[in-house]
């Protein structure tokens, strides 16, 4: 790993901003080799491994994008009517297998292929029939309402290019192809435990001075969603033999370790001198609120990231640093930022300069206009402010406070949480 940023070792510091730590991570991890071919439906969600090549023509054939008739451009006036005999019928998936002649006509549907001899729809709109005669107006284009062969995909064209995320519209396009399998990247695999004395398990009462453990699940959750492989190690206490077996499990069975916890600078944060001492780390103070202290590194092949024991810091380092980084780990390019949006703040907040602030915000509309209100409860222990918001309120470094009527940066949780 070759991470310039001069804080190799355990003590060294550097304060990083949120776009220069983004930077480091994205531009340090590397994508996995390794992929399988799946049935397209079951790609739902996974990223492809290599370009699909069209291996047709999309659609396969000229044919009709509206009801009406197909006509030859040379029979129609510039000026007035012209009546064209009616020689058949052309469905959609039943063609006409003629040919159509001077001064000829062939109904058609939507999606009916085009009949040998004609070269252009008339929309069944604006013409009038007299008994077996069709009767077209003035002024038609030559070609018009004419899907061509090829003109969604041509045969030998890349159709959906490799690194994409396979949603939607791509299991439909590769369905379009006549493809059954695609070739998608191997499911990452990312071990995570909590760290922390003070952790408990649900299932049982707590104990004095206890807390439960809420990291995992908040993991759980938006690992299953990205469909990562998970290897929940569970809670690992304050042990730095018990934290390094650990370690050394995670690192051997997984392409990436999450912990949370234990990165500050207390007597029992042992994560960032242990990630040192196993492998190569990079520990920073970020300018970013929640989510300061943070470590990245890598032990052998495996990259780790060292995130704050904070609730709402987990998630919001791994919304901002890590979801991306296992996208790229998986074999997706991610946008260099995430996209935000303007709303006009309905509270006032303040907000000293200096770190980056992400606040737990609800988006509503009103009037047409789209605005958002701070959640109730910032605290960067306070999970209840993930739940009740909808969106980041995204302060940069250094603006200050923020009164009511001014206009600020949301990112949405839809697509992110
Ligand atoms: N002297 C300093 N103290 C602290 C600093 C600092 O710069 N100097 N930074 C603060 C910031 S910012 C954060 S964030 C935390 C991060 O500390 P750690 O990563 O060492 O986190 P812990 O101390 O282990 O835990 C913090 C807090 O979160 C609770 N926690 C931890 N894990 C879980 C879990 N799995 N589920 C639920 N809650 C959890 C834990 O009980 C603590 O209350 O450090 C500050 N201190
Ligand atoms: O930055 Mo810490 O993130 O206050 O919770």
């Amino acid at each position: 790993m070759s991470v310039d940023n001069g804080c190799a070792s355990p003590g060294a510091r550097k304060t990083l901003s949120v776009d220069e730590a983004r930077q480091i991570i994205l531009s340090t991890v590397t994508p996995l080799s390794g992929w399988e071919k799946v049935a397209i439906r079951a790609a739902l969600g996974r990223i492809l491994a290599a370009d699909v090549i069209a291996p047709c023509n999309v659609p396969a054939h000229d044919n009709s994008a509206m009801d009406g008739y197909a006509v030859r451009a040379e029979d129609l006036s510039g000026d007035g009517e012209v009546h064209l005999q009616v020689v058949g019928t052309a469905f959609a998936g039943r063609g006409f297998s003629g040919m159509v002649g001077a001064g000829q006509a062939v109904r058609i549907m939507t999606g009916g292929v085009m009949p040998m001899g004609a070269d252009t729809i008339v929309v069944q709109e604006i013409v009038r029939t007299e008994g077996n005669t069709v009767v077209v107006p003035a002024g038609i284009r030559k070609g018009q309402n004419v899907r061509r062969a090829g003109e969604d995909l041509a045969e030998g064209a890349v159709a959906i290019p490799r690194g994409k995320l396979m949603g939607p519209a791509e299991l439909g396009l590769a369905a379009s192809l006549g493809l059954a399998e695609v070739c998608v990247t191997r499911r990452l695999r990312v071990a995570f435990f909590s760290t922390g004395d003070e952790l408990a398990t649900i299932g049982r009462p707590l104990a004095p001075g206890e807390v439960y453990d809420s990291n995992r699940y908040t993991l759980h959750g938006a690992l299953t969603r990205l469909g990562c492989e998970l290897v929940d190690m569970g809670v690992i206490p304050d042990r730095p033999d018990e934290l390094e077996a650990a370690f050394r499990n995670a690192a051997a069975c997984s392409d990436v370790v999450l912990t949370t916890g234990g990165v500050s600078v207390g007597e029992a944060d042992f994560i960032r001198e242990l990630m040192a001492r196993l492998g190569e780390v990079s520990f920073w103070k970020i300018d970013i609120k929640p989510g300061r202290p943070m470590a990245f590194g890598k032990i052998g092949d495996t990259w780790m990231f060292g995130l704050p024991g904070n609730p709402v810091a987990v998630m919001v380092t791994y919304y901002q640093f890590v979801m991306d980084a296992l996208l790229r780990v998986a074999g997706q390019d991610p946008l260099p930022q995430r996209p935000l949006m303007q709303a006009s703040c309905t509270s006032p907040i303040r907000k000293l300069s200096g770190r980056k602030e992400f606040l737990r915000g609800r988006l509503y509309l009103e009037d047409g206009q789209w605005q958002v209100r701070s959640a109730s409860a910032q605290g960067s222990g306070i999970l209840r402010s993930m739940s009740e918001a909808n969106c980041f309120i995204v302060l940069h470094e250094h603006r200050g406070d923020v009164v009511p009527g001014e206009t600020v940066q949301v990112q949405l949780f839809d697509g992110l949480v």
